[in-house]
């Protein structure tokens, strides 16, 4: 799995919403990148191989390979790409704008998609594990909605795409995939509506990763 020289490298599951995250943001930046399927599936998961775990320790996708160096963990990948790759600026120059992006972000990466992770879901057994994510992307969204309530124009944050859009779409993806009722979260199924055929996030959506399982495809 040696990543060659110069190339960027996302390793990356097709349904896997961390690396979805990252994929929108390579697609929006426009940085070629080449993506290596990494299937948390087979054979127990290639993400727990020998191979990969010199890759990412923490045996997830994604992993980045950029710059002569592997970055792992979704929201600091997308912060390297921000802080190196200024065209198209995910984030607002504003500082208080930039905190509410970035608050957005944490509420989905840290408060929300953790729970619901393959491992965890695991961990929690077959018979609850369904109703557990329901519970805790529930949860979340509440406080989701209620921030872009205050902070959302045509997106989470104004008018301009951000890391919030980046993070906000597949966490939407995985509530359905969850049959969480989103009725109570208008404006997040708004900016959801808003994001499906923009070029970047149709890109990046599962059914369109080399991964996609010819059955799951839309
Ligand atoms: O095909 C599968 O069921 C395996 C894994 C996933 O979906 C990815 C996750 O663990 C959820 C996530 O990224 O939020």
């Amino acid at each position: 799995m040696a990543a060659s020289q110069g190339k960027i490298i996302l390793y990356s599951y097709w349904r896997s919403s961390c690396s979805w995250r990252v994929r929108i943001a390579l697609n929006l930046k426009e940085i070629p990148h080449e993506i290596k399927p990494v299937s948390l599936i087979k054979g127990g998961g290639e993400h727990h191989s020998n191979d990969f775990r010199e890759i990412n320790p923490m045996e997830q996708v994604p992993a980045l390979h950029i710059d002569g160096v592997t970055l792992i963990e979704s929201f600091s990948i997308l912060q390297y790409l921000e802080d190196t790759r200024v065209h198209r600026n995910l984030l607002p120059s504003d500082p208080i704008k930039r905190a509410k992006v970035r608050e957005i972000c944490e509420v989905i990466v840290s408060g929300i998609q953790p729970l619901q992770n393959l491992c965890v879901l695991i961990h929690v057994g077959e018979e609850k594990k369904d109703e557990w994510a329901k519970h805790w992307i529930n949860r979340g969204f509440r406080g989701v909605e209620k921030l872009l309530g205050a902070s959302a124009g045509k997106y989470c944050v104004g008018d301009e795409i951000t890391l919030a859009d980046c993070c906000l779409i597949p966490q939407v993806f995985n509530a359905r995939r969850f049959h969480v009722d989103l009725r109570p979260f208008p404006i997040i199924l708004r900016i959801d509506r808003e994001l499906e055929r923009h070029p970047a996030f149709v890109a990046a959506h599962p059914s369109n990763q080399p991964d996609c399982p010819p059955e799951a495809h839309k």
